[in-house]
């Protein structure tokens, strides 16, 4: 990869590239049957594709960007075990790596940035078999800000010149676009994506507020923001804790460099430096563009508001 071609964009092509290997080893888990599957909390669990994905994923990444500060979902994953060679992919995106890099993102260096990894989100679906809502993400954060990131969709189904192909990649860089997928408009009524597997009372409260026409519930932060930017869903309301910074610096980004927003329920941007704490303690509120994102956030009593904060 040419040096000249600024840090943030060769990182987001890498990233693209192992994407898209970890989505081929998580379809690979599962078509061995063996999921290897450990309980590390209440509804909060791991396979052994969630284990292999994030080694894949830090490894490749570590090797080309050695001092980057890179910060994965699964602890200890590797057990001690060599990475096989061919987990380790340094080639980078072609049409990624033609981006122009926006003015202010030119000099960043690894210093400055710091990786978020999910190697699996909607790893409840990936075990139940709702394979679709599985994703893989990648968010780039820049002095504690979501620039760029990746959802890539391990079982997306299409057809490419006659040819059925198994999987895509979605990324985007703010103030540059997206790629990977096709925008569409937010659907013509209110509707709106949420948790499948982790929902309580005042998540319900949340979505009851929002005098909504439909509330799909599915898997992953990822595949909820993908919802959003396709027209499917026109607002991600989730009031609870429980999603990680893993869970929204990629969407986040990419939701970001499409015009739109996601922040927690109370409407504050979350920040994503290193030494932040992991979860996103007062949820997420997400939308394509500003109007349908600042109707849901009036929507959410001040009550609720304070149920999230004071918890
Ligand atoms: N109550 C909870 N406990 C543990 N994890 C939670 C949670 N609520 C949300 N999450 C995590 O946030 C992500 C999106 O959740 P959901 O599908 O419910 O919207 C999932 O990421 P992972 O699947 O990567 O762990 C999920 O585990
Ligand atoms: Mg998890
Ligand atoms: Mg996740
Ligand atoms: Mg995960």
């Amino acid at each position: 990869m040419s040096a000249n071609i600024p840090l943030v964009v060769r990182l987001l092509a890498s990233s693209v590239s192992v994407a898209n290997r970890a989505g081929k080893i998580v379809r690979d888990v599962m078509s061995k049957g063996e999921l290897g599957i450990v309980e590390k909390g209440k509804d909060d669990y791991q396979t052994e594709a969630d284990r292999s994905a994030q080694r894949c994923i830090i490894a490749s990444l570590a090797a080309q960007y050695p001092t980057m500060t890179i910060i994965g979902e699964e602890d200890n994953p590797d057990n001690g075990q060599e990475i096989p060679s061919d987990w380790i992919v340094v080639e980078g995106d072609s049409e990624v790596l033609q981006l122009s890099c926006p003015h202010h993102l030119k000099g960043i260096q690894e210093k400055d940035i710091v990786v978020w990894v999910d190697p699996l989100d909607g790893t409840s679906e990936y075990t139940q078999g709702f394979l679709e809502h599985v994703t893989v993400l990648i968010g780039i954060s820049v002095n504690e800000e979501p620039v760029a990131g990746v959802i890539h969709q391990p079982y997306y189904k299409s057809m490419v010149d006659g040819e059925k192909r198994m999987g895509r990649t979605i990324w985007g860089l703010k103030e540059a676009g997206v790629g990977g997928f096709t925008p569409a408009p937010p659907p013509d009524s209110l509707i709106i994506t949420t948790t499948r597997s982790h929902s309580n009372p005042i998540v319900e409260k949340a979505l009851q507020v929002m005098d909504a026409s439909q509330i799909l519930r599915v898997g992953g932060a990822g595949y909820k923001v993908l919802q959003l930017l396709e027209g499917k869903a026109s607002v991600y309301v989730f009031a609870s804790a429980g999603c990680k910074k893993w869970d929204t610096c990629a969407p986040e980004a990419i939701l970001a460099a499409a015009g739109g927003k996601l922040t927690d329920i109370l409407g504050n941007f979350y920040k994503y430096g290193s030494s932040v704490t992991r979860p996103n303690k007062t949820g997420v509120l997400a939308a394509v563009n500003n109007e349908l994102y600042e109707y849901a956030l009036s929507r959410i009593p001040q009550e609720l508001k304070d149920a999230l904060a004071n918890k």
